[in-house]
């Protein structure tokens, strides 16, 4: 006789002391049940110490409830001893004091009934639990929680962090402002029932490729409160850029994965604003949305014993003496074996010309002319979004131009119409340099780089897609020098629309590493290519954009092992 697989989970990385059971149930229809007590700091945001003092009191009173639902529902023919099958917990990501008395009472447990011990990721379990609910094969998911803010994606074997917050998490973003406006944690919760009266002022909106970042819009927010702009319409406008920008990465992520399937995860996707623009977004590009029912996105139990019975399934268990917590456990640090490779998501490849996740763009080889215009995006703002499509055609004409003016080849523009958001460039190159990867032509891309970064811009997306191969007419500054593939052969960099001026040497090597991340995903034998663009920007730019660049890899984000 077959038995379903039981699992305890037990979460407290933050706020949410927590403990669950996980039935799978024999025939085929599972069970979870949740029991949480929440943490709630008498003023200011979470004290790692108080939380940890809660924890401590109330995981033991969870724990027990849990246990007794699991007695209470177990099967009169199940013999075995223990109510549960395995003990799992959360190992991190989160306040190292809080974690470890969740580890200490999980490996008590274990021993106690005498039951394997499960280490679950945080913010893998953010994401699992939608993909188990949701029945998709393979999600891109976004992870929208207080400390985090992920856009990930299954391939071999690993979670990939395809974008990320470059400062802080969503939620932790949102409950600052509250904090600064006087309001008491959580602020998520407040911010959204005060957007229901506001009205929309501007304020800052940065992604970049798949990245985002939230201190400019944060410092702003607090400025304009300070200022006498209403709360409301702070409030409003403040969910109208900040899940605007985790719409748009997503969106992105769609279209450069070619997946149609997206899932939410974390507490802050309990936001019914958020929720919408994903769904709207996903319609509109007839993509499957899926979001888990509040007591799975907020942090809770359920998630961990979810996922730790996936794992314990696959035997996937922890010895005692390596269950140490970890704060800092990121979700691509995760070997996934309880999955199949079935769900490899294509990172690199993508066919975002066709699906593109901005722009529509006719290509007319024959009449040497390529028209783009950027789609209207139903989730936004109108007023935003009208402001990012007229901000972004018109830059993307200034910055090829400009690049053109360093020697760096790129379509003409025979016509821009910003209101429209439309622009018509001349038609270059006989296929993208993805379908024909060289190490001569990544060393001549190296080169474009480092040119546009002297000249104090750069490109902002530039894939082995956004490069197109083939001869054509020299712009006018190209040196000799300049042609240097066979057969006057060059290479064009095309689609400057998330191009920027800056002079952040972080913001080049970030540059140069999309750049290096693509060839990664594009090639088979990607080392020598790169090595190439190394090259190529060495003989022109900067090398102290080369070190930053070795910075950049070494944060540890980028791993593509595959093992
Ligand atoms: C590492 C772990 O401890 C952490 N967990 C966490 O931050 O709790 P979570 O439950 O996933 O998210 C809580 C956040 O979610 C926000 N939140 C809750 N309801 C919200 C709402 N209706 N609108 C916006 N934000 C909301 C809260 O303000 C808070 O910042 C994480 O997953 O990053
Ligand atoms: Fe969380």
């Amino acid at each position: 006789m077959s038995t379903a697989t039981r699992v305890l989970g037990i979460e407290g990385t933050a706020w949410a002391a927590s403990a669950a059971v996980y039935d799978s149930g024999r025939d085929g229809v599972d069970s979870v049940f949740i029991e949480t007590d929440a943490y709630e700091p008498d003023s200011g945001g979470i004290h790692p110490r108080e939380a940890a003092e809660h924890m401590h009191d109330a995981i033991p009173r969870v724990v027990e409830r849990a246990l007794e639902h699991a007695r209470e529902t177990r099967d009169g023919d199940d013999e075995r001893s223990s109510p549960v099958d395995a003990v799992a917990f959360s190992r991190g990501p989160g306040l190292g004091p809080c974690l470890r008395v969740v580890a200490t009472a999980a490996r008590a447990l274990s021993q106690t009934l005498d039951v394997p011990l499960v280490g679950v990721n945080h913010m893998v379990a953010h994401l699992e639990i939608g993909r188990h609910a949701s029945g998709f094969d393979s999600p891109v998911c976004l992870n929208a929680s207080g400390a985090n803010a992920h856009l990930l994606a299954y391939r071999n074997g690993r979670y990939r962090v395809l974008g990320e917050t470059m400062d802080t998490g969503v939620g932790n973003a949102i409950d600052k402002f509250t904090r600064h406006v006087g309001w008491s944690h959580p602020g998520g919760p407040k911010v959204e029932a005060t957007a229901e009266d506001g009205e929309y002022v501007d304020l800052p909106y940065v992604v970049k490729g798949m990245d985002f970042s939230f201190s400019g819009i944060m410092s702003a927010a607090k400025q304009a409160y300070d200022d006498g702009v209403p709360v409301e319409d702070v409030c409003y406008s403040l969910q109208e850029n900040v899940f605007a920008m985790l719409t748009e990465v997503s969106e992105r992520a769609l279209s450069l994965t070619g997946s149609d399937e997206l899932v939410l995860g974390g507490g802050v996707g309990q936001n019914a604003r958020l929720r919408e623009m994903l769904a709207a977004m996903c319609d509109q590009r007839a993509a499957s949305f899926h979001a888990p029912e509040p007591r799975f996105l907020r942090d809770n139990a359920g998630m961990i014993a979810v996922l730790g019975a996936k794992m314990y399934d696959a035997g996937d268990t922890l010895a005692l003496e390596d269950s140490r917590v970890d704060p800092n456990y990121r979700p691509d640090q995760v070997p996934v074996r309880w999955r199949s490779d079935e769900g490899n998501v294509a990172i690199g490849s993508d066919d975002g010309r066709i699906r593109g996740a901005e722009a529509v763009v006719d290509l007319e080889p024959a009449a040497g002319r390529v028209t783009k215009r950027r789609r209207e995006k139903r989730y936004r703002h109108p007023a935003l979004d009208e402001r990012l499509r007229r901000e972004r055609t018109t830059l993307e004409a200034r910055l090829t131009s400009l690049a053109r003016r360093e020697g760096v080849p790129t379509p003409v523009l025979s016509d821009v119409d910003p209101l429209e958001a439309r622009l018509e460039f001349e038609y270059v190159g006989e296929s993208d340099l993805r379908e024909g990867l060289t190490a001569e032509r990544v060393r001549d891309v190296g080169r474009h780089l480092a040119r546009i970064h002297r000249a104090g811009f750069v490109h902002g997306d530039p894939t082995t897609r956004n490069v197109r191969v083939g001869r054509g007419r020299a712009s006018s500054n190209e040196r000799p020098a300049d042609v240097r593939t066979e057969g006057g052969e060059r290479t064009y960099l095309i689609d400057f629309g998330l191009g920027y001026h800056t002079d952040h040497v972080e913001d080049y090597a970030m540059d140069l590493h999309v750049f290096d991340q693509s060839l990664v995903g594009t090639a088979t034998d990607p080392e020598p290519l790169r090595e190439a663009v190394r090259e190529g920007y060495r003989e022109v730019g900067d090398e102290s954009v080369l070190e930053r660049l070795r910075d950049v890899e070494g944060r540890g984000r980028y791993v593509e092992d595959g093992t």
